[in-house]
Parts: C-alpha cells; structure tokens; sequence
C-alpha cells in the first residue's frame, strides 16, 4: 500500500492507494491541521503502507515530526527536479520551486495532457503556474492565500474586523466593511487567475486546494476551468504510475 502525503503550511493532506491505481484512485484519504498530526498514525495503521511518497514545503521540523510517524522506512522525500515523468522545469534554480508546485503541475498534466495550462492552488499562499502543451513547467505566480489576504488587513488596521470567507462574492462594489473586505480579497485572488490565464494563452485552468471552493466559482473565464481536490496527490501518484517509485529510506 502506498500513502502519499501533501504536507502544506496549513494542513497535511493524505491518500492511500493500492498498488497499480489510476492517479486519484483511494482507498482513503482525509487532512489534518498541524496541531492534530498525532492523529494520523491512527489513520493509517490498519492499512498496511508498505511505502511513502511524501511532499513537504512546511518545514524541517514537521519533516521530521512526519518521519517517525510513518509506518515504513521505505519513504521517499518528493523534490523539484530540472526534469520528471516527461515535464521540463524552467525554474531558474529547479529545486527551489516548491515541491507542491511542481507535483500539482505533474498533475494538473496527468489529467489534461497535451494542453496549455494554468494551476492554481489556493492555499495558505495561492500560486498560479504555467504548463506549456509540450510539458514544459514555465513559472508562476505567488500571492498570499485568500486567508492570508484577508487575516493580513485585520492585523495591520485600527477599523477592518477579522472576516471568514463565505460561499458567496458580495457582488463588486459591497456596502459593508465584512463584504467589501471579502469582494477585495477573491477579485485580488480571481483576477490574478484570469490575467495568468490571459498572459499563457491556456486552453485550461485547474483550481485546487482549500480556498477553490470560494475562488473558482468567480472565476470569469473563456476557457474550461474546475475544480480538482487534492491535486498535489495526484501529481504524486502520477509519478509513481508513470515511472516506478524509488525507495530511498532517509
Ligand atoms: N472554513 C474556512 N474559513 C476560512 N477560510 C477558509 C476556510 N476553509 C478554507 N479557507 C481558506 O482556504 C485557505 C487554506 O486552506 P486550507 O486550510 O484548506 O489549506 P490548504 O489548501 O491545505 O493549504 P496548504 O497546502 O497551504 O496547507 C485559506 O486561504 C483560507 O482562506
Ligand atoms: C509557495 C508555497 C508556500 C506554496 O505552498 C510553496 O510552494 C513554497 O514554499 N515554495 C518555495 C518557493 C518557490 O516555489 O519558489
Ligand atoms: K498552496
């Protein structure tokens, strides 16, 4: 059993895939918040992982903190590389790009292969990124996440109140402090979408991570846009399916 995991600045994400699954294919997954990581031992030990492909940006100590969880030695640490599973990376520095970019445009690829491409991922921090017809990964964009956005005005004013983002985009121009807050943030946060759209030419736009929910339904866009959950996972899992997993304990 394999168990791939998505450990981001807000939550960790997992899955769990038999050996031999289509990409996105589980037999269980969930998330966890930092402070509840000592519940997924429990989560996974009935399960059988023989080995782990784990993608980490939050860190060394939850790097090890995840290590000693982990049910096998059989783990592989996911990096960005100049080349994998058939994408170029034209990062300046390759493994300087966050490891969750670079497995969410593997897998944004895996699902629509063969087209111009715009993967954004709406977590903690919100990145855009670019992914040419040929399969080449060509940058991005980062911005601080809906949250973030909307936390960082909160902090730093005397009058804006702390707002939790709702199902809805008070339309443009809002006639409430909470409202207009909100309509600021998501059009800050769906403009940047559109204009990466616009810059690359995509033919198609894949939304993922917690704050889609709220972002992709304001999105004014001509191409083919949705939402895909978990996209990092299934980036992992594409480069386990594509080209066997290496094992390397560290
Ligand atoms: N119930 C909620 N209340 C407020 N914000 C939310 C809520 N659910 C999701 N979000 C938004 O989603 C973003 C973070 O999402 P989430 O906690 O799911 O992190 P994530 O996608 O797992 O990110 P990361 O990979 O960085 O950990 C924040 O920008 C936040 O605004
Ligand atoms: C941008 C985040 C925080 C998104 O999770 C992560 O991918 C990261 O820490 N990246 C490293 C910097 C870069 O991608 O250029
Ligand atoms: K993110």
């Amino acid at each position: 059993m394999l168990l791939l995991i998505d450990a981001g600045n807000t939550r960790i994400k997992w899955a769990l895939a038999e050996d031999g699954a289509a990409p996105g294919t589980w037999l269980a997954s969930g998330a966890v918040a930092h402070a509840d990581l000592n519940h997924l031992p429990a989560s996974w030990a009935r399960h059988g992982v023989t080995r782990a492909l784990v993608s980490n940006v939050a860190g060394s100590k939850l790097h090890d903190q995840l290590q000693l969880m982990i049910p096998t030695t059989a783990i592989s640490w996911f990096a960005s590389t100049a080349q994998l599973a058939g994408m170029r990376n034209a990062y300046r520095n390759p493994s300087q790009l966050g490891c969750d970019r670079f497995a969410a445009a593997l897998g944004a690829r895996a699902l629509a292969p063969g087209q111009a491409l715009i993967v954004a991922t709406c977590g903690t921090a919100t990145t855009i990124d670019a992914v040419s017809a040929d399969g080449m990964f060509l940058g991005g964009m980062i911005l601080p996440g809906l949250g973030l956005m909307a936390t960082s005005l909160a902090r730093n004013t005397a009058q804006l109140p702390q707002v939790a983002p709702g199902a809805t985009l008070p339309a443009g121009f809002a006639d409430n402090t909470a409202d207009a807050i909100l309509s600021g943030c998501l059009s800050a946060q769906a403009g940047a979408i559109e204009r990466a759209c616009a810059l690359h030419g995509a033919s198609a736009c894949i939304v993922s991570g917690g704050a889609a929910q709220y972002i992709a339904p304001v999105l004014r866009l001509p191409i083919e846009h949705r939402i895909v959950d978990n996209i990092v996972l299934i980036g992992l899992h594409s480069t386990v399916t594509s080209s066997p997993l290496q094992d390397s304990p560290c």
